[in-house]
């Protein structure tokens, strides 16, 4: 049993989960290269390979669940390709079954051996689960009404995923015995350790193209009075540009259009109001209509925004290096192009180069670390987690620990 603030949360040793059947969530959602369709970066596929082989290694029959992307996107692909890379790093074979809930994954489920593990199809192919719903509610859909009477226990080790109210992370927990897997536990045990309130200052590096859900992130380090700096990057920093009334020029505001951010400006011209301590870049890497890059000022961009520009890079790792706890999620440019790595990659340098504690989280993020540096656990705390990581360090309480708790008060009869 770990405990949250104040929710308990039941661990595998909670129970005795030897030669069961265990439906086990993961968060192997990775980022993908939008040409080849082929996933960039495997870190996530490799962080969840622990908790899986510990299952085996007990003898139990596992069912691994997870999502990668969202529907309409472009990483909204197969799991086929994962089942692969976790197969090579649990070091045994791991099944790729074509289907979520229909007649031949629940024959594959039943038919399951001891020792063996499954992987069903990305579980948002299933519309059910892009629905955020109370657990109460969550536990009568079907995806839990077909796989939980197949199974004995569900593990949730999907960190990445816990701020999400959706079917698979806490409608399950409702109607069998369940608990935290390994790095579900590891990451929370972690955080609630490395992440003091009175350490300051805290900055945070916020990037990437998640913006609503940056945006109530920052809302909730705003309110909770979390962060003493927030410097943005990527399609976020591009919003509140705007919304601070910079010119960013038509293409760049077709981009933003695009992708239906245009009616968060209000939302983010709020928070500049309230007065949170945000950053926006002084300067961008650009790419011309030619095909030309340029590093122009914010108010005199001559084509599409790839990345933070240089003077920016400066700026933001001098306050870096201020830092007490550095917290960097979402990259700052286009980092599935070469040439848009620099940005993250120097602000991911200077975090590392400063003296303060840095958590680094989300996909996209942690795929940019140097694979052949060691990491000093002591100085770096690398989160499987994006959103999931911040809205845990702005005192959130995130579903799916909630839903864990309440299973625990179910099956424990105490509260
Ligand atoms: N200026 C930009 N314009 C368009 N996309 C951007 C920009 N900067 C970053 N991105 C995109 O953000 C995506 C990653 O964001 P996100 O999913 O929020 O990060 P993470 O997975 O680390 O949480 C990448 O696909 C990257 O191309
Ligand atoms: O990658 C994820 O979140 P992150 O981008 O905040 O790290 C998780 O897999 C959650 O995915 P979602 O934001 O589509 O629900």
């Amino acid at each position: 049993m770990i405990k949250v603030a104040d929710l308990n949360i039941p661990v595998i040793e909670d129970f005795d989960i030897n030669g069961r059947k265990v439906l086990l969530r993961i968060d192997i959602n990775s980022p993908v290269d939008r040409k080849t369709g082929k996933l960039l970066d495997d870190s996530r596929i490799k962080a969840h390979a622990e908790t899986i082989r510990e299952l085996l290694d007990k003898q139990n029959s596992v069912v691994i669940i997870s999502h990668q992307g969202r529907p309409g996107d472009d990483d909204f692909i197969s799991l086929e390709e994962h089942s692969k890379i976790l197969s090579k790093y649990v070091g045994r074979e791991i099944e790729f079954v074509d289907d979520v809930i229909g007649p031949y994954a629940r024959e594959k489920i039943s038919k399951l051996g001891k020792g063996e593990a499954i992987l069903l199809e990305n579980v948002r192919i299933v519309s059910e689960e892009l629905i955020e719903a109370p657990p109460q509610q969550q536990s009568k859909t079907f995806l839990v009404r077909k796989l939980a009477p197949l199974v004995d226990f569900y593990i949730n080790d999907a960190f990445a995923t816990a701020h999400r109210s959706q079917p698979s992370l806490v409608g399950f927990p409702l109607v069998k015995p369940s608990a935290a897997g390994r790095i579900m536990e590891k990451e929370v045990s972690a955080l609630s350790k490395i992440f003091n309130k009175e350490d300051s200052p805290k900055i945070f590096v916020l990037g990437g193209s998640k913006v609503s859900d940056t945006l109530k992130i920052i809302e909730h380090l705003a309110k909770n009075r979390v962060a003493d700096r927030i410097l943005t990057g990527g399609l976020v920093a591009e919003l509140f540009a705007v919304a601070k009334g910079i010119n960013l020029g038509k293409p760049n505001m077709q981009v933003l259009e695009n992708k239906g951010l245009l009616s968060l400006i209000p939302r983010a011209r709020k928070i500049l109001l309230s007065g949170a301590p945000i950053e926006i870049p002084v300067d961008f890497t650009v790419e011309k209509p030619s095909g030309e890059l340029s590093n122009d000022p914010e108010n005199n961009v001559s084509g599409i925004i790839k990345d933070i520009g240089n003077t920016t890079i400066e700026i933001y790792s001098s306050f870096i290096k201020e830092g007490k706890v550095i917290t960097l999620r979402g990259p700052m440019g286009v980092i599935e192009d070469e040439r848009f790595r620099i940005g993250t990659k120097s602000l991911l340098k200077a975090s590392i180069e400063s003296p303060g504690y840095v958590i680094i989280g989300g996909g996209h993020m942690i795929s940019m670390l140097d694979k052949d540096v060691e990491i000093n656990p002591n100085k770096i705390h690398v989160s499987t987690g994006g959103g999931a990581l911040l809205l845990f360090l702005a005192g959130d309480k995130l579903p799916a620990l909630e839903a864990l708790h309440m299973s625990w008060v179910m099956q424990s009869g105490k509260s």
